[in-house]
């Protein structure tokens, strides 16, 4: 996986993050850029057909880009997936540290995205937002069906169900993502936070997770983990709580157990025995707190390089957006959601990037997470709800996810 070519450098030295963003977007380009958790550097990348393809998530096939998926999706045989024909790593100032380029110069997404005519003008601001919906109905709607899944819980359809709802917001003007982005990363230094541009839907995903899906590094370690339980990370005079004092009630321990519980029978679907389990710890996601086993498998000790693929198709969607069992919650989401999750609660993230030593995917679940088309922005939050949920918690609960976005929204 070696690149042929790099940006000449009259195109690198006039680049920062922001301008590549900017002039992709302008051009109708597909673009992507994130941040790892707990790390400094961003990487874009931009693919150069114009489109977003779908493919089938089999990652020792697949080149090096950025997958998104939808929530539903089988087996995550349609996901989207940008190519990364231009890429570029920065550090947190926008100056390149690295760039790779598939393209030959007379490419004509070379002229579209970096002519001199596409000098974009710098904006850095984030309009006023006006909340749409107030959610007086949409709180009643909400706990409404809380009561009706604890009553199929009790009925035995299933133990545990994840309840989504949205909150629609409209920004005055366009708001500008790099700027937003480089606030989320400040903001969440642990979390997965991205921005994915897709031209043929004509939005912009932006957010900032702290769930990791499936992540295969460059010496083949596997890991992924089971997060749920949810508490605010800040007591009731705002200082924030320390994690080895937070309390959990025995609805979120048993609630972090199911997906726990998920993942170990997926291993042993496909009877591996070799996975350490860590946990479970109290961990903080910016204005939260939930409860997180790390799971790892060294893939090249097991001679199983497809485990990464393999876990994959068969964890998502796991029980932490999910419910348990799988179909009959999912049955549930899909009758009582009044609105489709998209690629909320789906996953996204970096496939195949090479670092030294090997290609790395890192893919997260699409969580704290906002839909931007044009001006109307749409947030997502459910919860996980069990025989025990209190449905004005639970409410309270999706209130406080929106605000991981939201908060720095109205800055
Ligand atoms: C569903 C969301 O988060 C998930 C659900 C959690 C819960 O029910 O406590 C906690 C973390 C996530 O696994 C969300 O953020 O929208």
């Amino acid at each position: 996986m070696q690149f042929s070519t790099h940006l000449s450098s009259t195109v690198q030295t006039q680049q920062t993050s922001y301008s590549v963003w900017q002039a992709a977007v302008q051009a109708g380009y597909p673009a992507a850029i994130w941040r790892l958790p707990n790390r400094t550097d961003r990487e874009l990348i931009i693919d150069a057909s114009g489109h977003v393809s779908t493919v089938a998530m089999d990652l020792e096939e697949l080149p090096m880009g950025f997958a998104v998926s939808p929530f539903l999706n089988p087996e995550a045989e349609n996901t989207f997936f940008l190519k990364a024909d231009f890429y570029w790593r920065f550090d947190e100032n926008g100056t390149i540290l690295a760039t790779e380029n598939k393209m030959s110069d007379g490419h004509p997404a070379f002229d579209a995205l970096f002519g001199k005519d596409r000098a974009v003008p710098k904006i850095e601001t984030v309009p006023d937002v006006r909340i749409v919906e107030p959610g007086d109905n949409q709180q009643l709607w909400f706990e409404k069906s809380v009561s009706r899944a604890i009553r199929q819980i009790e009925r035995g359809t299933f133990r545990k169900v994840v309840l989504a709802r949205t909150k629609a917001i409209r920004f005055e003007e366009q708001p500008d993502i790099p700027t937003l982005f480089n606030r989320l990363c400040s903001a969440y230094p642990n979390a997965f936070v991205s921005a994915v541009y897709l031209p043929d839907l004509n939005q912009v995903w932006i957010g900032a997770t702290p769930e990791r899906l499936v992540s295969v590094d460059a010496d083949g370690i596997f890991r992924t983990v089971a997060l749920a339980g949810t508490q605010p990370a800040f007591d009731t005079e705002g200082r924030t709580k320390r994690t080895m004092d937070a309390p959990w009630t025995q609805k979120e321990i048993e609630e972090q157990a199911l997906v726990g519980r998920y993942i170990i029978g997926c291993f042993k679907k496909i009877r591996v025995r070799e996975y350490l389990e860590e946990g479970p710890k109290t961990v903080i996601a910016g204005n939260l707190m939930h409860l997180r086993s790390d799971y790892s498998v060294d893939t090249q000790a097991l001679n199983f390089p497809q485990l990464g693929t393999v876990m994959l198709r068969l964890l998502h969607p796991t029980s932490a957006v999910c419910g348990m069992p799988r179909e009959t919650a999912q049955e549930f989401i899909l009758e009582n959601e009044p609105q489709a999750r998209e690629l909320y609660s789906g996953f996204l993230g970096p496939v195949n990037i090479f670092r030294s030593g090997g290609p790395e995917t890192h893919l997260f679940v699409n969580l704290r997470c906002m839909k931007l088309e044009g001006q109307e922005g749409t947030l997502y939050a459910g919860a996980g709800l069990t025989a025990d949920s209190v449905p004005a918690k639970e409410w309270r609960e999706t209130e406080l996810k929106c605000d991981t976005l939201l908060s720095l929204l109205t800055k």
